[in-house]
């Protein structure tokens, strides 16, 4: 919150949930715990290769509920679901680990971890260190910085260490100005979310916006509100080399060919 007199937006609100599930996660299990895990892990993949097409790449979520549009699939079997996202081509898997509003958890990275082959992102709202060693002890390649989330110094120390233990960072915008601070951080990989995470609205036309102010080299990828094959080949029409997308996938009977109709869709540029 910028100031005590504003009212907490419904990310404030998560991040307090975060810092008192991390408390007492940390209570439980050492930053020492994690590097040995971390130690029996594979190395994290190459994702910006992955990402860089020539067509539309697709991140695929395992997401359950949202403080958007609340429960939207019981999804039993992670693993499961992930596999049918690998088998439709999916470029790689994101998971969400918040517990209060996502219905997420460790749990469900570790079995998609288990179960796919490609590259997987931890999703959650990522504000210290140990949450990005725990990321990896838990086998992610990827780990979502959210700008909105994050100072400068917090940003900038936060993506070094993602780098620093060989995984790629996804730094995420909703505005101008979280765009540009993104991009003098050097981030490879940025996601404009079309979702304004203070009234939660979607606007696909936000990409479209936003995509500009990126620098030419850096992966492109548009998050959120990405329903139908139409809106996966209209921002990558508009620029993104990635979408993200969760709620069109867990709702569908059909993820597999529902991703493959979304690749086919959009083509090549
Ligand atoms: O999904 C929400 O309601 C939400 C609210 C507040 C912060 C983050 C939120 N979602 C996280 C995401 O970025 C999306 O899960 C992701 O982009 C996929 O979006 P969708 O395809 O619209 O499910």
């Amino acid at each position: 919150m910028s100031g005590s007199h504003m009212e907490a937006t419904v990310l404030d609100q998560i991040i307090v949930g975060v810092r008192a599930d991390l408390a007492e996660r940390k209570a439980v299990h050492s930053l020492a715990d994690l590097e040995a895990r971390i130690a029996t892990r594979q190395a994290p993949l190459d994702v910006l290769t992955r990402l860089r097409t020539p067509g539309l790449s697709v991140i695929s979520e395992v997401k359950r509920s949202s403080p958007s549009k609340g429960a939207l699939a019981t999804i039993e079997d992670p693993a499961a679901l992930a596999t049918r996202y690998e088998l439709g081509g999916a470029h790689a898997i994101s998971v969400l680990t918040e517990k209060h509003r996502f219905n997420g958890s460790l749990a469900d990275l570790d079995a998609v971890r288990a179960a796919v082959q490609i590259p997987v992102l931890r999703k959650d709202f990522v504000v210290d260190d140990y949450q990005v060693w725990e990321a990896r002890a838990h086998g992610a390649d990827l780990v979502l910085l959210i700008v909105a989330a994050l100072d400068d110094a917090d940003l900038q120390r936060l993506h070094q260490l993602v780098l620093d233990l060989g995984m790629t960072p996804l730094v995420e915008v909703h505005t101008p100005d979280e765009t540009r601070r993104a991009v003098d951080l050097g981030a490879r990989l940025i996601g404009v979310n079309n979702r304004n995470l203070k009234t939660l609205d979607v606007d696909l036309a936000q990409f479209g916006r936003l995509v500009d102010l990126i620098d030419n080299d850096a992966v492109k990828v548009a998050e959120s509100g990405i329903l139908t094959p139409d809106d996966a080949a209209l921002v990558h029409r508009q620029g993104a080399d990635v979408v993200l997308v969760g709620e069109a996938l867990v709702r569908h009977g059909d993820p597999t060919s529902a991703i493959r109709a979304m690749v086919e869709a959009a083509g090549t540029r």
